[in-house]
């Protein structure tokens, strides 16, 4: 579902005299179907940037990330927006939204765009919505002005409304209080038991412990560190 071959990250900094930062060298992973992924190592490691990459916002400098049969190193924008809509969901840390969206549409949104019928992908997301907590009066409203962890509550239920095969977690049990996080975990597990492939950072080592199957450092990845 995932699979990245020797992939390699520079950063190219043009306000600083063109500087070139090399992040990444000869990584490797693979995700299959019905299997959670954690990516560890230390702040600054290349977690973020290796998501990133996958999701297709930075460019690789060499290799392939396969992801549900496309190669995104290579891939054309039209491609990698097409493999978003339909096979590849990103949940990360923030919420990102335009603005006076009432919560209910930004949840049902991802559904509709798939051509969902309207009362199905609003039903849907009403009950994503209840599940994770975020009550009925706020659904008519923006989430703009909504707490930090409400946002992130709504980010989840939008990340989690339609069964992508493939899925990308950023912290998502970083702001919850112990009864929606243990929602998002379900949440996580449901999405395993269906055969998505997850790769997820979770600072949070519990969460961690529970719905992760294999954790692979990313320091491994960092230019010299390969063998
Ligand atoms: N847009 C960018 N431009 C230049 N350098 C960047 C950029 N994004 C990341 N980097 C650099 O790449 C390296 C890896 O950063 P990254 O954010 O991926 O680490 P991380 O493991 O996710 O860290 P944290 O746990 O602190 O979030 C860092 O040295 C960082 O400064």
């Amino acid at each position: 579902m995932i699979r990245i071959e020797n992939l390699s990250k520079t950063f190219t900094l043009h306000n600083q005299a063109g500087a070139v930062l090399r992040v990444m060298e000869g990584a490797n992973l693979t995700v299959e179907a019905g299997e959670c992924v954690g990516l560890t190592g230390q702040s600054g490691a290349g977690k973020s940037t290796l998501m990133r990459m996958i999701h297709g916002n930075y460019l690789a400098a060499s290799g392939s990330i396969r992801v549900a049969g496309l190669d995104v190193v290579t891939a054309q924008p039209r491609q990698i927006i097409a493999l978003r809509r339909d096979r590849l969901g990103y949940v990360s840390q923030f919420l990102r939204v335009v603005p006076r969206v009432p919560t209910i549409e930004v949840v049902a949104e991802p559904l509709r765009r798939l051509g969902t019928p309207e009362a199905e992908a609003r039903t849907r997301a009403a009950a994503l919505l209840a599940r994770l907590n975020i009550p009925e009066r706020l659904w008519g409203l923006s989430p703009t002005t909504f707490s930090g962890g409400e946002q992130q509550r709504v980010n989840i239920a939008r990340g989690f409304a339609h069964p992508f095969p493939v899925l990308l977690l950023d912290e998502p049990t970083a702001s919850l209080d112990a009864a929606n996080r243990e929602v998002v975990l379900s949440l996580i597990e449901e999405a395993k038991a269906r055969g998505a492939a997850i790769l997820g950072i979770f600072h949070d080592e519990a969460a961690r412990v529970r719905v992760c199957d294999r954790l692979v450092d990313v320091t491994g990845f960092t230019p010299g560190a390969a063998a």
